[in-house]
């Protein structure tokens, strides 16, 4: 057993999702037990800077660097309030902050990923001794490369804590050419498979994702499927800001969305957005579901004079019609069970607008199948860590487009 501190702050910036886990085994056998789990809000003023730098603002090096050490703090302090009346954790998986996200020009995958590599990896070959070569391409200043930046460098996490942290979960991904993200379907896979059972887990974070694990028997883990399914909550949670002039966050249980009617003719306009169409592996962000999104969202909005419940009703239908659209689009085979987790999966009237869309396919959240659904991003970058540490790769190609599996993660050690 280990004891392992899994740490996120993911795209909705609402606070670190910090997870205190023992963790047993090593995959098919992998058990995690999760001992507590908490929200700590950041600190005011920085919440703000991060949804600032999100959004593009222009900020010194000087400043990044005030920034990335800020988080670090509120990371490790996290961390350390999770282990409070437990014995302590003797490894972090720290996800930390992610300010920009950019994926590769065209997904290395499985299938063509090797580009101008013999070994698969884009842009590096090997000479005719066997030196490692690198493709041009790579040189040049657009890179076709994706770019994934988290803030809160594992280093000072590891020096204020004690504790050994794994950090940079997506860099090494991304250097073969995948996506870097989405990293949590592995871990899902073996967490929440099921002997009989097809089964979508869909995160409704600030941006969704989907992991689609086929029954677990035969070749399962090489049709296992995910991708990032587009805004979850990020535009919607932009929206109720804007309505109501800063004083609300969000929509709690979906109650102004469920009072308004969804303006169907503009969830189709919306829905013709290339995102929907692109073949997994895939991966977004606020740079493109951001404020700028929601403001043209805004303007179609008006010509259909919709109010601002009937604004939130359609927001909602897009992020689920999205869903319902990728999976009858992408799916080898429609799954037999749904489970929802993240924030959204307390959103009780996007939950029952899915659950109508697709009226055969029960869906449930991760709770009811034994995993906390507020908490599992923490728990899956806690397994990601202690997977790093043993050496087993964290990152499933059909995810991430990547050509091979790697390990993911970046270890800060402790002399003991
Ligand atoms: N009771 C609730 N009712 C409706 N929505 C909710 C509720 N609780 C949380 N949410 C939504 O969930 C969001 C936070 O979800 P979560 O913490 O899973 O996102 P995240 O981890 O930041 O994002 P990502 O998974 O994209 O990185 C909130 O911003 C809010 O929109
Ligand atoms: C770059 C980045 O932080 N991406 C997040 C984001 O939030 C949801 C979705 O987009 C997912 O791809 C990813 O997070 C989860 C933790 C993942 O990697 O599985």
């Amino acid at each position: 057993m280990t004891r392992v501190i899994g740490l996120i702050s993911g795209t909705s910036v609402d606070g670190i999702d910090a997870a205190l886990v023992d963790i047993y085994g090593r995959e098919l056998d992998l058990k995690v037990e999760l001992l507590a789990g908490e929200t700590y809000p950041y600190a005011a003023g920085l919440k703000e800077k991060i949804l600032a730098v999100c959004a593009g603002e222009a900020i010194s090096m000087a400043e990044l660097a005030q920034i990335d050490d800020a988080i670090a703090f509120a990371f490790a302090e996290a961390a350390q309030n999770i282990q409070a009346n437990h014995q302590p954790a003797t490894l972090i998986g720290s996800h930390g902050q992610t300010v920009y996200h950019r994926p590769p020009e065209k997904a290395g995958g499985a299938e063509g990923a090797g580009g101008a590599g013999e070994q698969g990896s884009r842009g590096v070959g090997k000479n005719t001794e066997g030196r490692k070569t690198f493709h041009s391409s790579l040189l040049t200043p657009h890179s076709p490369l994706g770019y994934s930046l988290q803030l809160g460098r594992g280093a000072l996490i590891a020096h204020l804590t004690g504790i050994t942290t794994v950090s940079n979960f997506r860099v090494a991904d991304i250097a073969i050419g995948g996506h870097g993200a989405p990293l949590v379907p592995r871990v899902d896979a073996f967490l929440l498979s099921h002997p009989e059972e097809g089964r979508c887990v869909q995160n409704l974070g600030g941006i969704g994702n989907v992991a689609y694990i086929p029954p677990r028997r035969d070749d399962w883990l090489a049709k296992i499927r995910g991708w990032d399914t587009g805004p979850a909550n990020s535009l919607l949670d932009l929206a109720v800001q804007h309505l109501t002039a800063g004083a609300k966050t969000y929509d709690e249980n979906g109650t102004w969305a469920a009072s308004g009617t969804p303006c169907y003719p503009l969830v189709e306009q919306w829905l013709s957005q290339d995102y929907f169409h692109l073949p997994p592996p895939k991966s977004t962000g606020r740079e493109l579901f951001g404020v700028a999104y929601l403001h043209e969202c805004l303007k179609d909005a008006e010509a259909y004079q919709l109010s601002p419940a009937d604004i939130l009703a359609t927001l909602t239908e897009l992020t689920v019609a999205s869903i319902v659209h990728s999976y009858q689009t992408f799916l080898p085979q429609m799954p037999q069970r749904i489970l929802l987790c993240g924030g959204g999966s307390r959103n009780l009237y996007l939950k029952q607008r899915l659950q109508t869309l697709l009226p055969s396919v029960p869906v449930c959240t991760t709770d009811e199948v034994g995993l906390n659904a507020d908490f599992k991003e923490a728990i899956a970058f806690a397994v990601l860590a202690y997977w790093r540490q043993l050496g087993i790769p964290g990152n499933l190609p059909a995810a991430t487009g990547a050509p091979i599996e790697v390990l993911l993660g970046e270890i800060h050690g402790i002399l003991r």
